[in-house]
């Protein structure tokens, strides 16, 4: 190719480089990228970039996702909302401030796209990852999501809607920093709180009537109540509690099968400790609950294969105060002085599978470790705690310490190992495998609600979405380049599990065979444009 066509000029195309064309820009941008000395510096000069040429963005985000998402996404985005007010360049999504309490619906009806807006991640900033409070520092989390809802489902980008409420914050330094971006002032009590989520989320339903809408890093106690008070009045779900108890569930069945064919423990006879009992460690659990009762355990059985622990150790039916969310899972079968050392805990239970969502970095410690794989030929370690400063054990630490007989997923990315002579490759239990599948699922099927069997059924898709080679290679999740295919099988029983619980309104998807739906979402999920030819100008 030659200079630049004549054809193509215009008065802007003049300031091109001649040989533009014959370069590609995109690896111009990787270069770029990978220029950039931390973390923080590359998610910001991918931020401009998507404000520059946003085309551009998603087509390096789609062609690069093993190194794009961990900027934009877990772990880098936790850096973003921790340094948000001081890094922040441009508007990009929508605050509403306590303040706006009476005129929520005038706020969202300045959001560009109105009744075009399909899917919402909102977030009110009071536990945002591992990392707590961060008040109006926390919308990155919600943009962040909405992108892998773009790249990994295919939702349009101008049909997403980041939404940042700005209640204040219980965090001091925020609280002084001259350059914080929020409302200074402390957290809202229950009931001020209440009204405020309330009157927004009736105006959401007015202003956007086709949204979904996704809660993420909500404080533990609000994530589950405003679960509940909304769930069967909206189309809302809680990422934290059933996107990572559903990605979870899925990581789960399929290393209990590979611990399975080691051990021969059947998976109703697993015994799954949980270490942290939050929002994500009781979503996880009850999740698997769930899934047991589906196999034919009871209620009681399905309970009794669950163990919790927090700071203070064995959570136990007889604790005084013990938070309203952990009472399910407490035991009423130890007897003897309170439980509180991890290693004596194990020693207790003797569980086949060891959950982290703690937030304590490294508190499975090689004593830890040892023990789980003394007890189990093949030890399930799902170490999930975000970001990977706050992960519960690194995952070399996992494979020199069980010589390779772990069956391991973290909640952040980690690299591949080689140890004696062989590459074990980690598995990312994250919820990024799942919401997207489910957000796409519940916009095509226009379904009312998000119903438990919408989540369970999510799950068992991602489980069953392994390739012949995936599971040769003893994964336990699915690769990442492949996530637009499983985000459409996600989506695809998503519906099909709306449609069961009569909920969907789109009656036109139960005349279709599951081949001609799965057809139907691919096509709907939305490309970039090649973006190679002549740059936004
Ligand atoms: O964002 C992530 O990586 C997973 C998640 O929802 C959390 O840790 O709160
Ligand atoms: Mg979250």
């Amino acid at each position: 190719m030659s200079a630049f066509p004549l054809s193509a000029l215009s008065s802007a195309a003049a300031r091109i480089p001649p040989y533009f064309l014959n370069t590609d820009h995109r690896q111009r941008v990787l270069s770029q990228l990978r220029g950039k000395h931390n973390g923080l510096e590359k998610y910001i000069y991918l931020n401009g970039l998507k404000e520059r040429d946003p085309n551009l963005f998603y087509e390096v985000l789609l062609g690069n996702m093993l190194e794009v998402i961990p900027i934009l996404y877990t772990p880098t985005v936790g850096d973003a909302c921790s340094n948000y007010s001081h890094i922040w360049r441009r508007p990009e999504g929508l605050y509403i401030s306590i303040e706006q309490k009476g005129n929520i619906k005038q706020v969202l009806r300045s959001w560009p796209s109105g009744q075009a807006a399909r899917i919402a991640v909102v977030t009110d900033g009071s536990r945002i990852l591992g990392l707590g409070d961060l008040g109006a520092n926390g919308l990155p989390i919600a943009i962040g999501k909405l992108d892998l809802y773009i790249g990994g489902a295919g939702i349009k980008p101008s049909t997403t809607v980041p939404i940042c409420l700005d209640l204040g914050t219980n965090t001091e330094k925020y609280l002084t920093d001259p350059l914080y971006l929020g409302v200074r002032r402390k957290r809202p009590d229950t009931e001020e709180m209440d009204a405020f989520m309330n009157e927004f989320m009736e105006a959401m339903q007015e202003v956007f009537p086709h949204l979904v809408v996704q809660f993420e890093d909500f404080s533990t106690d609000n994530a589950f109540r405003y679960l509940e008070m909304f769930r069967n009045k909206y189309r809302v779900f809680n990422d934290d509690i059933q996107g990572t108890g559903s990605v979870v569930l899925s990581g789960f069945l399929n290393a209990a099968r590979l611990a399975s064919s080691a051990s021969g423990t059947p998976l109703a006879d697993q015994r799954i400790l949980f270490f942290g009992a939050g929002s994500a460690g009781i979503g996880v659990a009850k999740q698997l609950t769930s899934f047991f009762t589906l196999q034919g355990l009871s209620e009681e059985e399905a309970r009794s294969r669950i163990y919790t622990v927090d700071s203070k150790g064995l959570i136990t039916a007889d604790r005084k105060g013990l938070q309203e969310h952990k009472k399910y899972f407490a035991r009423t079968d130890y007897q003897g002085p309170p439980l509180t050392s991890l290693i004596d805990i194990i020693e207790y239970v003797k569980p086949t599978a060891l959950l982290g969502l703690s937030t304590i970095q490294n508190a499975f410690t090689e004593d830890v470790v040892r023990l789980m794989a003394r007890l189990n030929t093949r030890p399930i370690i799902f170490p999930l705690s975000n970001p990977v400063s706050l992960c519960e054990l690194e995952y070399q630490d996992a494979i020199r310490w069980t010589n390779g007989s772990v069956v391991f997923a973290s909640g952040s990315p980690y690299k591949p190992v080689e140890f004696e002579g062989n590459i074990y490759e980690p598995g990312q239990g994250n919820n990024m495998y799942i919401f997207p599948g489910i957000g796409m699922g519940a916009i095509l099927s226009k379904s009312k609600h998000i119903t438990d069997s919408m989540v369970e059924q999510a799950a068992i898709a991602l489980a069953g979405s392994l390739t012949v080679e995936e599971t040769k290679a003893e994964l336990v999740y699915p690769r990442l380049t492949r996530i637009r295919d499983i985000s459409a099988q996600i989506a695809l029983a998503v519906i099909r599990a709306a449609q069961k619980d009569n909920v969907d309104e789109n009656a036109l998807f139960r005349n279709l065979s599951d081949d001609a739906l799965l057809e139907y979402i691919k096509a709907k999920q939305w490309q970039p444009t090649n973006t190679n030819s002549i740059p936004r100008l």
